[in-house]
């Protein structure tokens, strides 16, 4: 076959702990990133992308969205380059690729669009090359373009650690709906939340490898994890977590206000995603989730404010039939 389309979906940050400076190396030393515990879960909010052989020596994006760069910037390209670099017989013998994004996530939502659209490149020249590669080996060049990008080729929900990079697949939690909302004219720079949060902060990171080792130790038995493996939406509802929160809230108040418009209309839980803006809540039915939805509206009447409401995603990457 010479095209793929694939679909790749948004995720959600059900828990996000910053618990210092990410430290590598043989004699490891913060290296920029942060250590982190996530759980982070996909949700039924998706991109489709397609690929095509197009006979040429060049890799091209295609986005009619404005905030999505169509040259070697986007995360789609850059994902297509690093398999040419890494398999440069395979690109000798396919050629170049078209790359189509069809856009349906938000950019720069904390929703983990480009890293997604960047995974289903990679399972899609998998396929156009008719590489074979496993689950580990894709998630091992998603690492090298993101730190949320192998997370996104596999999905559903799992435990992430390190920069985000290290996962363990935690039970599926097939019933919960999410409604999201978003300012369409607000977008939030991931680096800016990071270099925010060490700047106010800093002082208080755990620094010793030894003693990042001792709270990786008890990451298992934190009681997010405890809900997730009871599959109680209630008490995965109370107890969502996101430190970048701290730093996001501040410098944009209407997105402290949408977080509390969501919290009168009593959902399961209500936190901000991932480096934000986009504020989530959970809802246990269709139902709730449009009560939901519809309190928040009533509430803030502004029509830059986007709503979605969508499920809790089983997988990550998958290809259309
Ligand atoms: C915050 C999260 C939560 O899931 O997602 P988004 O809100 O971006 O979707 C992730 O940690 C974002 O992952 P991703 O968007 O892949 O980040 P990267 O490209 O690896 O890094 C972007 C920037 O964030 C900082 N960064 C990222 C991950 C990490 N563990 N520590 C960091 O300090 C990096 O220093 C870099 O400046
Ligand atoms: N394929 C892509 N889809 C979305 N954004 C992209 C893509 N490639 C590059 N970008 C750029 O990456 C930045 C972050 O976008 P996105 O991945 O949507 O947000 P987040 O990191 O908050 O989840 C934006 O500035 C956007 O212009």
């Amino acid at each position: 076959m010479r095209s793929y389309s694939l679909i790749a979906p948004a995720k959600i940050n059900l828990y996000l702990e910053i618990l210092g400076d990410h430290l590598s190396g043989e004699i490891p030393q913060p290296d920029g990133f942060h250590e982190m515990v996530m759980v982070l879960q996909s949700v039924s909010l998706t991109d489709q992308i397609d690929l095509r052989a197009s006979g040429t020596d060049a890799i091209r994006v295609h986005c009619t969205h404005p905030q999505v760069p169509n040259d070697a910037s986007n995360l789609a390209y850059k994902a297509a380059a690093l398999m040419v670099k890494r398999f440069p017989d395979c690109f000798a013998r396919y050629g170049g690729v078209e790359i189509t994004i069809h856009k349906q996530i938000p950019v720069g939502a904390g929703l983990a669009g480009g890293s997604s659209n960047a995974a289903a490149v990679l399972v899609g020249l998998d396929l156009l090359w008719e590489l074979g590669l496993t689950r580990d080996e894709l998630q091992e060049l998603g690492a090298v373009l993101g730190s949320d990008v192998p997370f996104c080729i596999a999905g559903g929900t799992a435990l992430a650690t390190g920069r985000g990079e290290q996962l363990d697949v935690l039970p599926a939690l097939p019933n919960l709906y999410v409604v999201l909302a978003k300012y369409r004219s607000l977008s939030v720079s991931t680096a800016w939340a990071y270099t925010t949060y060490r700047q106010t902060f800093g002082d208080s990171y755990v620094r010793r490898s030894d003693d990042l080792e001792e709270r990786r130790q008890h990451v298992h038995a934190s009681p997010m994890l405890t809900a997730i493996a009871q599959r109680d939406g209630t008490k995965i509802g109370q107890r969502l977590r996101n430190d970048l929160e701290k730093v996001v809230l501040p410098e944009h108040p209407q997105v402290l206000q949408l977080r509390e418009a969501f919290q009168q209309a009593k959902p399961l839980g209500t936190m901000m995603s991932g480096s934000g803006p986009t504020v989530f809540a959970l809802a246990e039915s269709q139902t709730h989730a449009e009560q939901i939805q519809a309190q928040v509206k009533g509430a803030i009447a502004n029509s830059d404010l986007e709503f979605w409401i969508a499920k809790f995603n089983p997988s990550g990457i998958q290809i259309v039939e």
